[in-house]
């Protein structure tokens, strides 16, 4: 006999000593694991090992696959409620899990090993009791055969579940090794049917036997079905366990159980069915042989089948070999997916620590924040306190104020009442007494005003009457002296000059009081003159003449009256005497007051007038009135009753209107020419002359009183009228003769005993006027702006050496009729 050698992983030794009471069954396994798992993540008591017979029926149960399948994510949602929430907890949960899931791995890789072990060590019996078969060459006995399928059942079911992907914890199960799995079992069926077959042929089986070789072989049907379904959901199950076992350990877990499960189940049940078939005992002795082929030679088996079952061993035993290899592969990709599993759940202990540190740092940040808050609020809380104490006691002394204030309010109104009563009281006695009052002091006012109003009345009609007084006095001093008496009139300023705004036409003179005028020049130069009347630019015609009217009619009493108008060029000489025909002048005022006069006293005194009018223009006199005027030639002589003009053309006039008459035409006979300082001015001096000669009816008394009014012509300076030709030989004369009248009234004032009338025909004209026996008034006019302020001081100088001229006592020229 030759020496039968296993394969090198065969260790007799090994298995001699396993009995299959011994072997721990996939079920028991998987239970063990299960309780290990559940125990070491505190859910519950571990299960009884091994399970109870109603499990060995081989069904699938989906609530312990489920415990399993359910992966890391359920062991954190099964935490207890006790663990720390947030970061730490979630922390602690998966540093809890990563400690059981290694707990589980080294459990189930040492119930994976201890399962392997004994599936070996089965593996190995049963090879033996092959051989020691073949090597008895002889029939093994009915319970012999019945274990020896029973054992065949159960590697079956060993290679069904490899095959099945049971192992196949990395996915690395193939259809290829599913088929190498078919084909070993389909290669041990063979051996056991030669087996059977060597058995059928060297002894008779009975009937017993047969019956469990027929059930042998239902089972070995049944499991080749089972091992079908396995082989076509590894199809599917391969790849989905694939993709499942990649992405996560759960799902590889939970098939582990469930293939284990199978496996316990199964070996559970072909370890009964063993215990069974060893418990018939040895089949009965053998008869005689029944007829048919021969039996194999003496001493053993057919060699042939000997060497074919030794062929079918090595072929099982390569297959042995492969499972194994393909285990180790599996508890090696086990391993990695425990590597990948134990990196992930690293990365996510990681994550989670770096999230656990900020959330920590979040969480001081807001315990930071909490205190400060809480700080506040404490400090808030403080002030709160603070306030709320203030303003209690601002209540409470609110309150008190309160009760002041309606206390007071309260006095107030009293007060206020009394008051309202008193003031109304006092406003009654106050009205009454104010009305009293107020009527007295109206009396009281009403006498006083016109006690005042009297005195007032009584001042004014007495300082009037002292002015009166005065003036008489002075005009009494005046006539008694016979002085010439100066009335100075200003014009007002002309459109032109009030238009222009120059500094030279600014008004230069003032009248600061009655009788009295300044002027200052564009040099600074001012001074103040005194006259007997001063006629600022408002004054009146009116008013003028009011002030010439007793000269004028002095003339009805035999006198001789004499008013000149005096005055540079343009200030109102003949606006003066003679005025437009609206606002008349003295001339015209002065004759109709002596036609008004002649005409009260026509009763008693028969008066005749006549008029003259001339011109003395360049020293020769022009009779205005005369049919050939500027024919003839006029002297002046001197007569019984004065100067005269020899020829002159007298006129008897009865009336104003007369006289009009004859202005007018005296005023179509003169002279004119223009000048650059007055278009109208007059180049000649103009006379009009009024004698008055009064025959009284009763007393036969005659005055013979003469008036002589007359506007000389303008006194400008030569060289500022721009003059030239004719016109300065006017101005030349005009000069001449102001410069004679000049010196006449210089002589008179100096009482010179030469009074040269004779120089020029105006002074001799005037030689009545100008001597003893007459009233001369002299109207200087001026301008009153600053452009003729030199020639104004000329006048006005001139107009001053004249007043101080003592003419002597005026005389009356009245001689009784045939009386001289
Ligand atoms: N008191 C006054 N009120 C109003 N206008 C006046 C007055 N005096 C003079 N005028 C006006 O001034 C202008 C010059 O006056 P007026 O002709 O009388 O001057 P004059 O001295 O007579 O001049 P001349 O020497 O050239 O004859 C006139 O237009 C006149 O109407």
């Amino acid at each position: 006999m030759s020496e039968f050698k296993t394969p090198n992983t065969y260790d007799p030794s090994l298995s001699a000593s396993v009995k299959p009471s011994d072997l721990l069954s996939p079920a028991a396994a998987a239970a063990a694991l299960e309780a290990q798992r559940r125990a070491s993540l505190g859910l519950d008591e571990a299960p009884a090992a091994g399970g109870s017979d109603s499990d060995s029926d081989g069904a699938f149960d989906p609530a312990a696959a489920a415990s399993l399948d359910a992966g890391p994510s359920k062991y954190v949602a099964a935490a207890s409620p006790e663990e720390p929430a947030g970061a730490a907890g979630e922390s602690a949960r998966l540093l809890s899990k990563l400690s059981a899931l290694t707990k589980f791995s080294k459990v189930q890789a040492a119930v994976l090993r201890e399962a392997y072990a004994a599936r070996m060590k089965e593996k190995d019996a049963l090879l033996r009791e092959a051989l020691s078969l073949l090597a008895a060459k002889s029939p093994p006995p009915g319970d012999a055969l019945s274990s020896l399928a029973a054992r065949n059942g159960r590697i079956a079911a060993w290679s069904e579940l490899v095959g099945g992907g049971t192992l196949d914890i990395g996915g690395v199960a193939s259809e290829a090794e599913v088929a190498a799995l078919r084909r070993e079992r389909g290669e041990l069926k063979g051996t056991v049917a030669e087996l059977r077959s060597a058995m059928a042929g060297s002894k008779n089986p009975d009937a017993g036997m047969k019956m469990k070789v027929k059930e042998l072989k239902k089972d070995v049907k049944r499991l080749e079905k089972e091992n079908a379904k396995l082989a076509a959901g590894k199809g599917t199950g391969s790849s989905a366990g694939s993709s499942a076992g990649s992405s996560a350990g759960s799902s590889s877990d939970a098939a582990l159980a469930e293939q284990n499960r199978k496996l316990a189940e199964k070996l559970e049940k072909m370890r009964r069915k063993l215990e069974k078939a060893e418990a018939a005992g040895p089949p009965p002795p053998a008869g005689p042989p029944p007829p048919g082929p021969p039996p194999p030679a003496a001493g053993g088996a057919d060699p042939a089948a000997l060497e074919e079952a030794e062929r079918k061993l090595a072929a099982v035993q390569g297959k042995y070999d492969k499972l194994k290899a393909d285990f180790k592969l599996s508890q090696s990709r086990a391993g990695k997916n425990q590597e990948e599993i134990m990196a992930t759940l690293g990365r996510e202990v990681e994550a989670v620590e770096k999230e656990k540190g900020r959330v920590e740092e979040e969480k001081r940040r807001a315990e930071e924040e909490r205190d400060a808050l809480r700080g506040k609020l404490e400090k808030a809380d403080g002030e709160a306190a603070r306030a709320r104490a203030e303003l209690q006691k601002a209540r409470e002394e609110t309150g008190g104020v309160g009760r002041m204030v309606a206390e007071i309010e309260r006095k107030s109104k009293g007060v206020k009442e009394e008051l309202r009563v008193l003031k109304g009281a006092m406003e009654k006695d106050m009205k009454k007494e104010m009305g009293k009052m107020i009527l007295d002091l109206g009396r009281r006012v009403q006498g006083g005003v016109a006690g005042v109003m009297d005195g007032v009345a009584d001042l004014r009609k007495n300082y009037e009457l002292e002015v009166k007084e005065r003036k008489r006095l002075f005009n009494l001093v005046q006539e008694l002296r016979g002085n010439i008496r100066v009335f100075c009139r200003c014009r007002p300023p002309s459109k032109k000059e009030l238009a222009s705004g120059d500094e030279s036409s600014e008004v230069c003179v003032t009248f600061p009081a009655e009788g009295e005028v300044t002027m200052r020049t564009d040099k600074g130069k001012e001074k103040k003159w005194e006259f007997d009347q001063v006629f600022g630019s408002d004054s009146t015609q009116e008013q003028v003449y009011k002030e010439v009217s007793p000269l004028v009619t002095s003339v009805l009493d035999g006198f001789n009256v004499c008013i000149f108008a005096y005055g540079q060029t343009g200030t109102g000489k003949t606006f003066t005497m003679m005025g437009p025909a609206e606002s008349r002048g003295v001339n015209t005022r002065a004759l109709y007051e002596l036609f008004e006069m002649s005409d009260k006293r026509r009763k008693t005194i028969e008066d005749k007038i006549t008029v003259s009018v001339l011109e003395v223009y360049n020293e020769q006199i022009k009779d205005l009135l005369a049919d050939d005027v500027g024919e003839r030639k006029y002297t002046v002589r001197e007569g019984p009753h004065g100067n005269y003009v020899p020829d002159l053309t007298m006129v008897n006039v009865d009336s104003l209107d007369e006289v009009i008459e004859l202005l007018g035409l005296a005023d179509q006979n003169r002279s004119t020419a223009k000048t650059n300082m007055n278009e109208h001015s007059s180049r000649s001096h103009l006379i009009l002359s009024c004698y008055i000669v009064s025959t009284n009816k009763h007393s036969g008394e005659v005055s013979r009183g003469k008036l002589h009014l007359i506007d000389l012509a303008g006194s400008e300076r030569v060289g500022k009228s721009g003059a030239s030709g004719q016109a300065l030989k006017e101005a030349q004369n005009i000069n001449k003769s102001l410069s004679a009248l000049g010196d006449v009234i210089a002589a008179r004032g100096a009482n010179s005993g030469h009074i040269p009338f004779r120089n020029s025909t105006l002074t001799q004209l005037l030689q009545d006027s100008l001597s003893n026996q007459s009233k001369t008034l002299m109207f200087v006019c001026i301008s009153p702006v600053m452009y003729n302020s030199e020639e104004g001081f000329c006048s006005l100088n001139f107009a001053e050496r004249a007043r101080k001229v003592e003419l002597g006592t005026a005389k009356k020229n009245v001689e009784v009729a045939g009386k001289k």
